[in-house]
């Protein structure tokens, strides 16, 4: 087993990776008066691998699976649950699940009281790698993505790859989509690891390294500038790790959330390289190195069901935009990210027209 540490400016904490991990959670759990589990209704036993490991009485709340997760209705729900139970500030949320489940669970824990303690056990490898770290909680809304959220740093993270066993090959290959986003943005030796044969094999040790370095880049970027301050030119901060986000939110909207997470930002990861390529003078090889990683891996590089100006409209509404500047998160070179404010229009549709 592995532990990254993430010197968070909300409290240290660390990320426990590796078959078995699971056995930290008591610890973790320490002397919570109760623990309420979080869990998406779909996948029952994880809330009783949490419940046979802690002492204390567990309050069960199974929420819907995927984005159908990340609603007011769900977050009222879930609320009303704790109230009903009067949880009180000794007392402990555990988020288990993907990255939806931990999205909503870490915010249940932020507004809960105005904050309990929060115990993070992602279940799929995007959650692992990037979700149920660096403390971005929150649900979407029709509109838009993550639009309502908080800052909310848990007291621990655990990424016991043994629940990786049953999460379907979709699901698994998507999560890659934001270990690649970490090998452009900031560790070229990610791309190299994950043209190995077997990159996709929760056993192996090449799977274990993609994931401690991907956790690694992002413990790294939120312990320097966890509230995403605002970042201009070649100075950028957190949102370095919304590459490729701009087109792929817009994308998980037009497409009513139905649209993995992972597959959007692939897409939006290849249109992001066209653009830099034309405004950033990124190399042609490095687009190409985008679109056969993401492909190699099975993931998307275009998104057929709308044109540009419907999902403009909608990237309008990213959190990185200011007043009508719409800012993007572009790439000079591998590990070298800038930000894009106010392209030329023309430059991004016709990156979107050469995806096909
Ligand atoms: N907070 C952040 O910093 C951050 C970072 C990246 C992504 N996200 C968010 O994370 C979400 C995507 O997360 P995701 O890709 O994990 O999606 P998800 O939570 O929808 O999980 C994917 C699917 O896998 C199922 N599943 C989960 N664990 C399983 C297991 N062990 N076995 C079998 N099935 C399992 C889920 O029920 C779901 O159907 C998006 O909402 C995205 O916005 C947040
Ligand atoms: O942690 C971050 O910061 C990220 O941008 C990570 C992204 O992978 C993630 O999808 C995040 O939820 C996007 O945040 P948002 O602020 O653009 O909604
Ligand atoms: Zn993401």
């Amino acid at each position: 087993m592995t532990t990254v540490h993430v010197p968070s400016q909300l409290g240290p904490y660390d990320v426990h990776l590796g078959h078995g991990a699971l056995e930290r959670l008591p610890a973790l759990v320490g002397d919570a008066g109760r623990v309420a589990v979080i869990h998406p209704e779909s996948l029952p036993r994880l809330a009783d691998e949490v419940a046979a490991l802690v002492d204390a009485p567990v309050l069960r709340v199974a929420v819907p699976d995927a984005e159908a997760a990340k609603t007011a209705d769900v977050l009222a729900t879930c609320w009303s649950r704790l109230a009903e139970a009067g949880f009180t500030r000794n007392d402990l949320v555990v988020g288990i699940g993907g990255g939806t489940t931990t999205d909503l669970a870490g915010f249940v824990a932020a507004t809960w009281l105005r904050g309990v303690r929060y115990v993070s056990v992602p279940t799929t490898v995007l959650a692992m790698v990037d979700a149920a770290v660096g403390g971005k909680t929150g649900i979407n809304l029709p509109a838009g993505k993550n639009l309502v959220g908080a800052f909310y740093e848990p007291a621990g993270v655990i990424c016991d790859f043994r629940l990786l066993e049953s999460l379907p090959g979709a699901d698994l290959r998507a999560g890659f989509a934001e270990i690649i986003k970490c090998g452009f943005i900031a560790d070229p030796a990610i791309l190299d690891l994950a043209d190995r044969d077997d990159r996709l094999e929760p056993g192996s040790l090449t799977f274990a390294e993609l994931v401690r370095r991907a956790v690694a880049v992002k413990a790294a970027v939120v312990a320097a500038d966890l509230r995403e301050a605002t970042s201009s030119g070649d100075r950028v901060g957190r949102e370095a790790l919304n590459y490729g986000h701009t087109l792929g939110h817009a994308i998980e909207a037009h497409a009513g959330y139905t649209w993995r997470h992972g597959e959007a930002i692939s897409v939006g990861m290849a249109w992001i390289a066209r653009v830099s390529r034309s405004l950033l003078g990124l190399a042609d090889e490095v687009v190409a190195q985008h679109d056969e990683l993401l492909s190699d891996l099975g993931l998307p590089l275009r998104y057929p069901g709308a044109d540009y100006a419907s999902l403009r409209a909608i990237m309008s509404l990213d959190k990185k935009a200011r007043g009508n500047t719409l800012r993007l998160v572009g790439l000079r070179a591998v590990g070298r990210p800038t930000i894009i404010a106010g392209a030329d229009e023309r430059v991004l549709e016709s990156a979107y027209r050469e995806l096909g």
